[in-house]
């Protein structure tokens, strides 16, 4: 186990600020300090090391186990307006004449309605069952009851849904009664009794005679339960929430108020509230982004949307860091140039920044990430000489004066497993958030021996869940073009562009440090302007395989890493190192 570290060097890279080691030193003990990668400035800390990957390994382990479940990209929701507030059956005393009825009307139930946020990117905060707010009952002296307290569901942009089941009062009442087997007169009675409030001490039992009355009077002014549609009468509805909503879009209404005894002119008679249809809904999410980014566990996805769009996305050096769908946004101007979010920096791991956040707050003032070397891009003739100044330079948030061209949004899916297509991994969960988009990226990590493989392997899986959908990545990422040997890396450039032939074009960038995006968001932009012009694309339900029972989300084979991690190990398997 890795704890605080009390006694060792203070590591330049992973705090990096201007102020002395000596505050640092004092400070060391409260702070857990890990070096993201390079420990060469005190390679004597293997110690560290080692308890930094065992950290990392157990995290690793924990996201696979959990399988993503805090994905939600579909769910079924029982929804029910609130039921009304019963009428009042009260009585005015006058001292001249006979009392009178004075009992006010219930309050109406709270409604359901349903609107988009574009925050959200998952369904897991949907709950099951979702019931409007109650209405209070009316009382005496004609005071009405509140009305109960309408629901408001937000959903991600995207989220379609369905209503699957819908039954009301009435049939739910048929039901039940057929299930006990009564006879006419013991349905009336029965009915009555659930329809109707009697008033404690307006004397004696209500009579079947006021009861059938109150009962017509209310059918006649339509005040009886009325019966919910059926679907052939009123079709289900269907919400395709692809825009943002501007007003909330109602899902399910609540149940009218009960009347209060001055309509049935009775002194001892008043009506429940009615009790709305149960309706289930169907919601699945389809994301929506202009470009969806796809790739194997630890490609840098996370780190691409953050150097390009500022969302903060996290990133780590484990796989699956990523388990919901991350959406940022591109925007390039008309001089060239092009920012998103906060603008300017080196994509460190997000543990970094949490702890140069946890020092700054313990120190009380703002700590500015340190310069850090820019190493050279594969490729690049230029040198860096190593300072956060020489960093990109068309990365630009100064948006005064400028004309934007073009604003695109970009997301970051969750890692893909082979045999994702047959829903292993994250499976269909995370393909049918990409399906939405026009246009799609692989992304590639150049560091591993054989990308070309990878890249085939990635087109096989989303070939083989919508045959046609691997056609809509014409761009190729290399990633982390900064850390490999030249002629390495020219091997492993030529071996992929000779799989991607005339259909594609192959961008070497690293989205850690900058480098090489502005030729990504140049030509992202290009096919995200065509694809416009082309219009949504069409959604046709495909048949989806789907996997038998023992497979679904359980990896079917190990897939290794050159360091030795295993992809997909089986959700009951020991820690080998624990
Ligand atoms: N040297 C270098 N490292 C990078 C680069 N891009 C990403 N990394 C590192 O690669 C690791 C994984 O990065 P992420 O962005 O979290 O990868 P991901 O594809 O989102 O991973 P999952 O969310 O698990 O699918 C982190 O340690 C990053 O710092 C790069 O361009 N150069
Ligand atoms: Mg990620």
């Amino acid at each position: 186990m890795s704890g605080p570290i009390t006694s060792r060097p203070l590591c330049t890279r992973c705090l990096r600020s201007g102020a002395s080691s000596s505050v640092y030193s004092a400070l060391l003990p409260s702070i857990r300090t890990y070096s993201s990668q390079p420990y060469d400035d005190h390679p004597e800390d293997f110690s560290d090391i080692a308890g930094e990957l065992k950290r990392r390994k157990r995290k690793a382990d924990a996201k696979r186990r959990q399988y993503g479940a805090t994905f939600v990209d579909h769910a079924l929701v029982t929804v029910r307006g609130g039921k009304g507030g019963s009428g009042a059956a009260a009585l005015a005393a006058s001292l001249r004449g006979p009392s009178s009825p004075c009992g006010g009307n219930g309050g109406p139930g709270g409604s359901i309605y349903v609107s988009t946020s574009s925050s959200l990117t998952s369904l897991s905060t949907l709950s099951k069952r979702l019931i409007g707010g109650q209405g209070s009952s009316g009382s005496g002296a004609f005071k009405h009851g509140r009305r109960g307290s309408d629901l408001l569901i937000k959903v991600p942009i995207g989220t379609i849904i369905r209503e699957l089941v819908r039954e009301g009062e009435e049939e739910r009442t048929l039901r039940e009664e057929g299930e006990l087997n009564l006879d006419k007169e013991e349905r009336r009675k029965r009915r009555w009794q659930k329809w109707f409030v009697t008033h404690p001490a307006a004397g004696g039992e209500v009579s079947n005679r006021e009861y059938a009355e109150a009962e017509s009077l209310m059918r006649r002014e339509g005040r009886w339960v009325p019966k919910t549609p059926t679907f052939e009468e009123s079709p289900p509805v269907s919400l395709d929430l692809s825009e943002p909503v501007k007003e909330p879009i109602l899902l399910a209404s609540g149940g009218s108020g009960g009347l209060g005894n001055p309509f049935f002119a009775s002194p001892r008679l008043a009506s429940r509230g009615a009790l709305p249809p149960t309706q289930t809904f169907e919601f699945e999410l389809k994301l929506l982004a202009d470009v969806g980014l796809v790739g194997f566990p630890n490609a840098g996805k996370s780190t691409i949307l953050r150097a390009l769009t500022g969302r903060k996305a996290e990133v780590a050096g484990y796989q699956f860091t990523t388990l919901n769908p991350q959406i940022g946004v591109v925007r390039l101007w008309e001089d060239g140039t092009w920012g998103g979010g906060e603008g300017i920096e080196v994509v460190e791991e997000t543990w970094v920044e949490r702890e140069r956040d946890e020092m700054a707050r313990v120190l009380g003032e703002v700590i500015a990430p340190d310069s850090v070397p820019i190493p050279k891009l594969m490729g690049s003739s230029t040198s860096s000489n190593g300072n956060i100044d020489d960093y990109d330079k068309t990365h630009d948030t100064n948006t005064s004066g400028k004309v934007e061209r073009i604003r695109f949004t970009l997301s970051d899916n969750p890692g893909l497993l082979p045999s994702a297509s047959q829903n292993v991994g994250l499976g269909h969960s995370f393909l049918r958030s990409i399906e939405r988009s026009p246009v799609l990226v692989y992304v590639l990590d150049l560091a591993r021996p054989d990308p070309s493989d990878d890249l085939l392997t990635l087109k096989h899986e989303l070939e083989a869940y919508k045959p046609g959908l691997s056609a809509r990545a014409g761009v190729i990422v290399l990633n982390k073009g900064d850390g490999v040997e030249e002629d390495e890396g020219k091997e492993r450039l030529e071996s992929v562009k000779k799989v991607v032939g005339e259909s594609g074009q192959v961008v070497v960038l690293s989205g850690k440090y900058g480098l090489g995006l502005e030729r990504l968001v140049a030509l992202l932009a290009e096919r995200v302007a065509n694809a416009r012009l082309e219009g949504p694309v069409q959604l046709d339900e495909v048949p989806v395989h789907v996997a038998p029972e023992d497979e679904v989300r359980r990896p079917r084979k190990d897939w290794s890493r050159d360091d030795g991690v295993a992809f997909g190990l089986k959700r009951d398997r020991p820690d080998d190192d624990e």
